[in-house]
């Protein structure tokens, strides 16, 4: 299968060590889900410009790409495509996320991440972000 989508996401941590998740609006595929932050890479972008772009557009906050530390990465198969999804880490940034996408926001404990379901891809990303905030 060589149909790879390619999408960046973000954990963003606040000063609680705390971790944002977004709810997938109803209409959406995958909707009621809880994802991080995030997107589609577009054409001409890197991973971290298309981040940037992507928290203004979801969250309305600012941030630069030098304030994005490469974490992991997911690659799962979907049954349409495999998706490759590298995840950052970004502390620093400018405003408080507000929803502008009818999104539902959650700052979430790490040790509470299970209790908010996720993408299958998003799973093994979990204990990854546990081990590293507790
Ligand atoms: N942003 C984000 N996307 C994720 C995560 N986990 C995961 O499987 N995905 C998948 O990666 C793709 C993200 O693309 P997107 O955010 O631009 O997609 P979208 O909501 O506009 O549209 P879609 O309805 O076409 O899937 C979706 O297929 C989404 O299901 C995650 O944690 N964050």
């Amino acid at each position: 299968m060589s149909n790879i989508l390619l999408v960046t996401a973000c954990a963003l941590v606040d000063t609680d060590n705390r971790i944002l998740l977004a709810q997938r609006p109803e209409g959406k595929s995958l909707a009621g889900l809880w994802e991080f932050p995030g997107g589609k890479i577009e054409q001409g972008e890197t991973p971290e410009e298309s981040l940037v772009r992507e928290l203004k557009e979801e969250l309305g906050i600012t941030t630069q790409t030098a304030c994005l530390a490469p974490l992991t990465f997911a690659s799962y198969a979907y049954e349409k495509f495999h998706l490759l999804m590298p995840l950052f880490i970004c502390r620093k940034f400018e405003g408080i996320p507000m929803p502008q996408e009818n999104q539902t926001l959650k700052w979430v404990r790490p040790e509470k991440l299970r209790d908010y379901p996720m993408p299958p891809a998003d799973e093994p990303l979990i204990p990854v972000l546990q081990d590293l905030l507790r």
